[in-house]
């Protein structure tokens, strides 16, 4: 399977297209109202239209409830949904089973032990994403904060994981951080803006190139 690279938290049609344009596998759209990159159905629709057939569309989701799965599916049409919240392992796989699309969940990582959770989410997960355990303040969000975990900590990680490592990544450590963990697959969304929210496409052109030359080098 060749190594994906994702561009997380697109919300305007211009750094959409740096994304799909400098060869993005799978491009994000936030819905999370209190995210700075939240985007409403109608803007989702759109985008999703412009990357359709180009690139895989994902639809982040935070402990999403039924109907704000449908929603999203119905207006933005996703290949894929990550969850981005505290779903447990049956959430997910029941989530799976309503949308019948790949569903990618995301784990925090900041201690060793936190890996343990990976198990019970292998079997109903398509991809586990990887991210540091957000700050403990009130206004932290989920993700998207442009944290990193300890890579070392990945060591010894069953190489079948479908591991996407997630985290404050950027166009200047995705090379390292792929060199020393060898995901399936990277994210990143803060580290390819110039603000929260604010998309950079120089930004994102850096990260996948970088990104594509280390997978190839580990190939
Ligand atoms: O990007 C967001 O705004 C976001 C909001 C809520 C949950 C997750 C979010 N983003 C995801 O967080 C990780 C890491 O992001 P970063 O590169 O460290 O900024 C990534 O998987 C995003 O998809």
């Amino acid at each position: 399977m060749n190594a994906l690279i994702k561009i997380c938290g697109l919300s305007t049609p211009e750094t959409l297209a740096a994304a799909l344009d400098a060869g993005a596998d799978m491009v994000g759209f936030v819905r999370f109202p209190k995210s700075p990159r939240h985007v409403t159905l109608d803007l989702g629709h759109r985008l999703s239209l412009q990357a359709k057939g180009r690139a895989r569309r994902v639809v982040l989701l935070v402990d999403p409830g039924d109907e704000d799965i449908a929603q999203a599916v119905e207006a933005i049409n996703p290949d894929l949904i990550q969850l981005h919240g505290s779903e447990t392992p049956e959430r997910v796989a029941e989530i799976r089973a309503i949308v019948r699309r790949p569903v990618m969940k995301a784990l925090g990582v900041a201690e060793k032990r936190d890996l343990e959770a990976l198990a019970s989410y292998a079997t109903g997960s398509d991809h586990i994403v990887l991210d540091a355990k957000p700050p403990r303040t009130a206004d932290a969000l989920p993700g998207g904060n442009g944290i990193s975990f300890d890579w070392k900590l990945l060591n010894g990680l069953d190489p079948a994981l479908p591991i996407m490592l997630s985290g404050g990544l950027n166009p200047d450590n995705v090379a390292e951080a792929i060199r020393l963990t060898s995901p399936r697959a990277v994210d990143v969304s803060s580290g390819v803006e110039s603000g929260p929210g604010l998309k950079d496409s120089r930004k994102i052109e850096a990260f996948i190139k970088a990104a594509r030359t280390a997978f190839a080098a580990q190939s």
